[in-house]
């Protein structure tokens, strides 16, 4: 089909799959596809190509999404699994350009929707220059997640990117974040000074922003509110983000609500830093999280 314009009409015409898949007017006027089936509910929109919501059965909502969230055609939306691409953070040679690149405001558009063996996959794509940008989503009882870059170019060119997955937690306070001890990180709250790894599990007790460089490893959220783990498998992503605003910045951030730091945080897949990948002319590449929940 015509990937320009998709209306809900196309959109339901080329994509829906009865009982599993349909497309519809979101918050604030933008298109979303609606998942329902046997393994789990989900949400994405086509603005961002940003996963909104994911539940498996017999679990309650695994992303986190803001109350304040804007739903405005130039914002992304706050929670779910922003998209942060070609950089990540400002822009390092023009502060005018948006945070965290553009991939996570544009429309990006459906190339294709499968279903078999209780997975629903769906592919999104999108350009930004020099890039062609695919989006692989498999809804089930997990949800996997792979961003593909292809370079279609004669030459190399880099870009930094992450899935900046906002996760949902009972009591951020009595969260445990496992798999990244003795793994040094950018404090980006500390002047972006490099501290060392600590033989403990992370736990939130202020304002955490920090960027694990060389860390390709599984990470685990405890959660005892919930009495849930959620593990984060990654494939070729070099770097993990973990985020929350806490107090002072929750209030400073209009579209997140002034307590919402309780009941979340950010476990990013990401190549950002030093782990920026370089791409060779006519290459893809190829960066996969998977989120795994488990109750107990
Ligand atoms: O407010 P945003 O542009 O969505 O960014 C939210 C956060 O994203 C990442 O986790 C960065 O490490 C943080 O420094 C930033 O505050």
């Amino acid at each position: 089909m015509n990937h320009v314009n998709q209306s809900i009409e196309d959109l339901n015409e080329y994509f829906s799959i009865d009982d599993v898949l349909r497309f519809e007017i979101g918050e604030g006027g933008l298109t979303r596809a609606v998942i329902t089936h046997n393994l789990c509910k989900g949400e994405l929109y086509l603005h961002g190509a940003h996963i909104s919501r994911f539940q498996p059965s017999g679990f309650a909502d695994i992303l986190f999404l803001s109350s304040n969230s804007q739903y405005e055609a130039d914002q992304p939306i706050r929670g779910g699994v922003p998209i942060v691409f070609p950089w990540f953070g400002p822009n390092k040679h023009d502060n005018n350009l948006p945070m965290h690149g553009y991939a996570r405001t544009m429309e990006w558009q459906m190339a294709r929707a499968d279903y078999h063996s209780s997975k629903l996959v769906l592919e999104l794509k999108a350009y930004i220059a020099p890039f062609e940008l695919q989006y692989f989503v498999a809804f089930s009882e997990h949800l996997t997640m792979t961003l593909r870059v292809n370079n279609p170019t004669d030459e190399v060119h880099q870009f930094e990117e992450a899935l900046h997955t906002y996760f949902s937690v009972g009591d951020i306070t009595k969260v445990t974040i496992r798999g990244l001890e003795y793994d040094s990180f950018i404090n980006k709250i500390d002047h972006f000074r490099i501290h060392e790894g600590e033989s403990n599990p992370i736990t939130i007790t202020g304002e955490t922003d920090r960027v694990y460089i060389d860390t390709a490893g599984t990470s685990e959220i405890v959660d005892p509110t919930l009495r849930r783990r959620i593990f984060i498998d990654k494939h070729h992503s070099k770097s993990t983000v973990v985020w929350n605003p806490w107090i002072d910045k929750s209030q400073r951030m209009t579209d997140f609500k002034d307590d919402e730091w309780k009941q979340m945080v950010c476990i990013e897949s990401a190549n950002v830093d030093k782990n920026i990948v370089q791409l060779q002319p006519h290459r893809f590449h190829e960066m996969t999280t998977v989120i795994r929940p488990i109750a107990y």
